[in-house]
């Protein structure tokens, strides 16, 4: 225990972390299946009869992430390290919309989620992502916008298409492969978003059980969206820019790749002092201007420029919690 104990004690005098966080937000209108999705990252399995969310909902996803690659790196024994991945489950009933905005705080990054069988709530996500880049705070953002001035990567996930397919408005190759990539085709937002190609979160006609079990390249994905947020948050030279701004115009399109490189973000390349690719694996230098850490309760917002100072955090308070209560769908008129 004392070799351990040492350990942590030089990492953080090296200015390394044993471990971190990311907060990512999943919104869209009320029923695309945001819920179900969570679970099915979270638990492998989707939900039979998720509760109505009421405000929001927190789950933590564990993974690791390391420098096993890296040569640069000082610190021993740091190949893998935990980090935890918060998604914040936002309810998206109308009840909540004046003051949903309390969950928008130290951001890492947002998942889009639309029900293909509903076209308004892809619709939606313009507005979606104008309320979030409006009034949350963001950790780690880009240097200058998104689609509506979003500061952070995201993807798009079209829910449901099983109904989709169903009712004709969709046709599915069939092949499994083909199908589960789309279910994460990562797909920015575009100034129409009637322009967003529909893209499948449920393959097949076979219903959610059998869909998830063949969802795995999927979450094989979704995995890759999480781990780019952890690298530019933890990994990442990348100074972050010292307030954001929201610019009035629409930010054109942009693409994350299947790969999520941050060479396949347009807008996180621009950011970038000198034009320089974001260095992954270094030895994490950019400790240094992390923002603050996040809890998994409401926090206040807070301008980016402040949240540098703050020290490294440890990782005690970090828990798997429900943020608030769920209830029965029935209980609330949708
Ligand atoms: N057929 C089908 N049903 C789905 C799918 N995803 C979710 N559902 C169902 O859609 C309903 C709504 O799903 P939720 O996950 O609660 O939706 P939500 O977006 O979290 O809804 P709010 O909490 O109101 O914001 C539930 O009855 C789910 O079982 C899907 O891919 N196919």
């Amino acid at each position: 225990m004392f070799w351990r104990d040492r350990e942590r004690e030089n990492t953080e005098l090296n200015g390394g972390v044993l471990c971190g966080q990311v907060r990512v937000l999943v919104v869209g209108d009320s029923g695309v299946g945001k819920t179900s999705l969570v679970n099915l990252i979270i638990k492998g399995s989707p939900i039979a009869r998720p509760p109505q969310t009421i405000g929001c909902a927190v789950d933590v996803k564990h993974t690791t992430y390391g420098n096993s690659g890296s040569s640069s790196s000082s610190l021993k024994g740091d190949s893998e390290r935990d980090f935890f991945v918060e998604l914040w489950d936002v309810s998206g009933h109308e009840r909540y919309k004046d003051c949903r905005s309390l969950f928008y705080s130290q951001i890492n990054g947002v998942i889009f989620v639309h029900d293909l069988s509903q076209r308004r709530t892809k619709t939606s996500l313009q507005k979606w992502a104008a309320e979030i880049a409006a009034t949350g705070t963001f950790s780690a953002p880009l240097g200058s916008g998104g689609p509506s001035g979003l500061p952070v990567p995201f993807i798009v996930i079209g829910n449901k298409a099983d109904i989709a397919a169903q009712e004709g408005t969709r046709e599915s190759s069939g092949n499994l492969v083909d199908v589960a990539r789309q279910w994460v085709e990562k797909q920015g937002l575009l100034p129409s978003s009637e322009e967003l190609p529909l893209t499948e979160s449920f393959p097949g006609s076979g219903g959610l059980i059998a869909a998830a079990k063949e969802a795995r390249y999927d979450k094989e994905a979704v995995v890759k969206f999480f781990r780019m947020l952890i690298r530019r948050r933890y990994f990442s030279d990348e100074i972050p820019s010292p307030a954001w701004s929201i610019p009035s115009v629409p930010r054109p399109a942009q693409r994350i790749d299947e790969n999520f490189t941050e060479d396949d973000l347009p807008y996180s390349r621009r950011s970038l002092s000198g034009g320089d690719p974001f260095k992954f694996n270094t030895p994490l230098p950019a400790q240094r201007n992390l923002t603050p850490p996040p809890t998994l309760y409401p926090q206040q917002p807070v301008s980016v420029s402040e949240t540098h100072t703050f020290p490294r955090y440890s990782l005690s308070g970090i828990s798997e919690i429900s943020a608030v209560a769920r209830t029965k769908r029935s209980d609330i008129n949708v």
